[in-house]
């Protein structure tokens, strides 16, 4: 007891006071959530026509989705804790001798589209990492089978052994070079910048130029390596090329203390085995890690996130090596944060809800998911769940195995060629049970998904100063197809017999599983969000009507002070300046610019056409949120406005997409305009017909009724009912309280049957069918009869209103 007490602790947990009010929001907010698909269910079944029908059980099935992102959603808020480390505390607690040993993983996979030195640069961070040497790898996984890369890296193996004693000489905290040298700029840093700069020219010589010539080889050992690029070595046919650069113990920094390992690998590709990505290469290194160094901890990094913090594995530790700490932690996961973002992040990359907002939420219940990169693992959730461990083929491969050869010994890399080679998984549990899961374009997700409900959990690990420092895409092509291969990853997660709504629920619980279902199904935003961004606008051309009417004065006004308040924040000059910069990138022929341009189009001629409608004494009340639905859409469409029209540089949209597009427009508007609207679904949530008082009280011209309706018979069905009947009562009479008197009047107060899930004042003769109805109220016989009735009710209670108005007036003058 007195121990532990002495101890100093390693990390922290508060728990946050926000988690009794997000509840409380939640709960409130569910009910109103719950009340709006209730109200658009009433609507789907009132309506009277073939059109609204479809019109509103699509909105209906809108936001349900809506609905049920917001749901899952809300789970991330359910436990907010904030988690603080103390890595200073660490040297109290532990000596370095006893620090784990770590390997990390940098994957990269085309020196055209990763150039070398970006990969290079990023090992360097982590290579001078405050750990001591002798106890850390680093493994470089090169899918694009490219000897330029190697060659870089045969140059940075150089170059590290001056730049490492130098960070640590000079306390350097920015320990990928290409940042320091960004940065600082003193005598102090002028010889080793000389070297690094000379280093670069070398490595992006070879790369332009694509072949380098012997004099660049310095070794036997290098010339091995590069003979293996033979005239039919390609990316995707090649045999295993392992490299070790520095080998700890044996190669030395200027300064004689040992260099951490550094070893290149490519793993054999055949063009008839799946290689399975980035997964897949980063199964290799755990085999090939394993035979090699074994280390307990595995560090997983993209090739361009770089370490921005030499104290990170202290973080980290401080977590990984807390004898009080669950036995279940798996991994520890650091946000991924980005570098070089623009001020607006117009593409939206920096996604700060996945990576800082929800992880954060998550770290209260099972911990966050993997995100790919930054990420310290320990190896052994690889191989099973924590109390189930599922054994690799050959004892070599397991995580509690002890290497006792140098890594350079003949035995050794010969085991490791033979794991990496493109047929060792056959047959085997890699990919499945083992290793990083095999099935989604997002390895990252699906694996840590898998892992968490295998029963490991994990910890989210956030320090001010961001660990790690990525790229994020800077064209919107890219950004586009980085959303689409997410996207198709996460549904392949989302509809498998994993799905989270399943599986994970059970595996994990409910909140858990809904916070995994909600980014598995993240990409069914695009369905309400493509309904949304045409449907209001086109049925906004014929004046149709689709959203509840917002009945109380007050709170139209609320409304509409809150919509045209965030209307003017984007227009405003600020704004707007910023889209004049024209950053944004239109310039590729791309089918995925073609749904954004048409739904610009879309909009902006439903947002003026439906104010000029207004301005022509149109329904206000009624198209106002569908008005305001499309100039939200048109103010967030202003850069596609101006690529279409405005600018001249090379990032303008392609004619061909504007022609595209314009004509798509042009034929959703016109299959749009001969849909005729007038048939209107008669609730009180259809406010059209305040606009035409004449129709309502004349029923013959209750339009498009359907062609057997025959008026001399009873009703036969709701619709006609509602067409004929209801017309009759006006819109400033259509309130329950007051379609009952009416109904009373007509049917009695026993005979009407006051339909309760038909919501509109339908009596249950009506819609039960004739003998009920004629046992009801014989006299009634006939459609036109009950209209009749229905006239002189209405007629009656209009006059005793008045009549009550009139003396309500002469009082008050009084
Ligand atoms: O066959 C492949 C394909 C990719 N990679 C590497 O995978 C990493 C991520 O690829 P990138 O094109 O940069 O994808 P991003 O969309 O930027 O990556 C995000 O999404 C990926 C898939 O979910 C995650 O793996 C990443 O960690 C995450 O940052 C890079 O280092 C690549 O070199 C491979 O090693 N082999
Ligand atoms: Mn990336």
């Amino acid at each position: 007891m007195e121990a532990t007490a002495a101890k100093p602790p390693l990390h922290g947990l508060t728990f946050s006071r926000a988690t009794v009010a997000n509840r409380a929001f939640a709960a409130i907010y569910t009910c109103a959530v719950l009340a709006l698909l209730y109200q658009h269910a009433l609507t789907v079944l009132n309506s009277t026509t073939f059109l609204s029908f479809s019109l509103f059980l699509t909105f209906l099935f809108a936001d349900l989705l809506l609905g049920f992102m917001w749901a899952t959603g809300q789970c991330f808020r359910m436990q907010l804790v904030h988690c603080h480390v103390f890595p200073e505390n660490l040297l109290k607690v532990t000596r370095e001798e006893d620090f784990p040993a770590m390997d990390v993983f940098i994957c990269t996979a085309d020196p055209d589209k990763e150039p070398p030195m970006s990969v290079v640069n990023t090992a360097l961070s982590v290579m001078a990492y405050d750990y001591p040497a002798e106890k850390l790898s680093v493994y470089v996984s090169d899918d694009g089978g490219s000897a330029l890369t190697l060659f870089a890296f045969v140059e940075a193996a150089k170059f590290g052994s001056h730049w490492l004693p130098f960070c640590r000489r000079n306390k350097v905290v920015e320990r990928c070079p290409e940042a320091y040298f960004r940065s600082y700029r003193s005598n102090e840093t002028k010889k080793i910048k000389v070297m690094y700069e000379s280093m670069k020219e070398r490595v992006e010589n070879v790369v332009y130029s694509e072949k380098f010539t012997d004099d660049y080889i310095t070794n036997e050992q290098e010339r091995q390596a590069f003979n293996k690029w033979t005239q039919g070595f390609t990316r995707q046919e090649h045999p295993t090329v392992i490299q070790v650069l520095l080998e700890i113990g044996k190669d030395r920094d200027v300064t004689g203390q040992s260099m951490p390992n550094l070893i290149y690998v490519s793993r054999q590709k055949s063009k008839t085995s799946p290689h399975h990505f980035k997964a897949g290469a980063q199964n290799a290194l755990l085999r090939v890690s394993a035979v090699l160094t074994n280390a307990p901890i595995i560090l997983t990094l993209d090739c361009d996130m770089y370490s921005n913090d030499p104290q990170t594995p202290y973080s980290m530790l401080c977590y990984l090596f807390d004898t009080t700490m669950t036995p279940e932690l798996g991994y520890v996961q650091f946000p991924q944060r980005f570098c070089g973002l623009n001020k607006n992040d117009i593409y939206a990359c920096e996604l700060r809800r996945v990576y800082l907002i929800n992880s954060a939420g998550l770290n209260g219940l099972a911990g966050p998911n993997h995100v790919g990169t930054g990420c310290f693992f320990s190896r052994r959730v690889f191989f099973g769940g924590p109390s189930s461990f599922v054994s690799p083929e050959i004892p070599e491969l397991r995580p509690d195995h002890v290497v006792k050869m140098p890594i350079q010994a003949q035995s050794i890399l010969a085991m490791a060629h033979q794991v990496a080679d493109c047929k060792y998984e056959d047959q085997t549990n890699w990919g499945s049970k083992m290793g990083f899961r095999y099935g989604s374009l997002v390895e990252d997700f699906y694996t840590g998904y898998r892992l968490q409900c295998e029963g490991w959990r994990s910890v989210f690990c956030h320090p001010n100063r961001p660990a790690f420092l990525g790229n994020a895409p800077i064209t919107l092509n890219d950004a586009l197809n980085q959303i689409k291969r997410c996207s198709v990853g996460l549904l392949e997660v989302g509809i498998s017999k994993y799905s989270p709504l399943t599986f994970g629920v059970r595996a994990m619980g409910p909140i858990m599983g809904h916070c995994y279902a909600n980014y598995a199904f993240w990409p069914i935003w695009s369905i309400p969000l493509t309904m949304y961004a045409f449907l209001p606008q086109l049925a906004l051309v014929n004046g149709l009507s689709i959203f509840l009417k917002i009945e109380l004065l007050t709170n139209r006004l609320g409304i509409a002070k809150n919509g045209f308040n965030l209307t003017s924040k984007v227009l405003d000059g600020e704004q707007s300046k910023r889209y004049d910069q024209g950053t944004f990138e239109f310039e590729v022929e791309s089918p995925m610019f073609v749904p954004l341009s048409t739904a610009a189009i879309v909009n902006l001629i439903s947002f003026f056409g439906g104010l000029v409608g207004v301005f022509r004494g149109g329904d206000f009340d009624g198209l106002f949120v569908q008005i305001f639905v499309a100039g939200f859409v048109v103010v967030n469409c202003w850069p596609i406005y101006e690529a279409m029209v405005l600018r001249t540089d090379k990032g303008r949209m392609p004619t061909k997409t504007i022609l595209i597009s314009t004509f798509l427009a042009w034929a959703l508007y016109s299959a749009a305009s001969h849909i005729d609207p007038t048939p209107r679904p008669l609730e009180d949530t259809h406010p059209s017909h305040m606009t035409q008082p004449s129709q309502a009280t004349q029923p013959s011209q209750a339009p498009h009724l359907p062609q057997s309706t025959d008026s001399t018979q009873p009703p036969s069905n709701e619709t006609e009912f509602n067409q004929k009947v209801l017309a009759e009562i006006p819109e400033s009479l259509q309130t329950t309280e007051v379609r009952d008197k009416i109904f009373h009047k007509v049917f009695g107060e026993d005979g009407h049957g006051y339909c309760k899930t038909y919501g509109a004042g339908v009596p249950r003769s009506a819609v039960y069918g004739q003998s009920s109805y004629l046992s009801h109220a014989s006299s009634f016989s006939t459609l036109n009869e009950i209209t009749r009735q229905v006239r002189e009710a209405t007629q009656e209670i209009e006059q005793r209103l008045s009549i009550e108005i009139e003396q309500w007036l002469s009082s008050e003058i009084e």
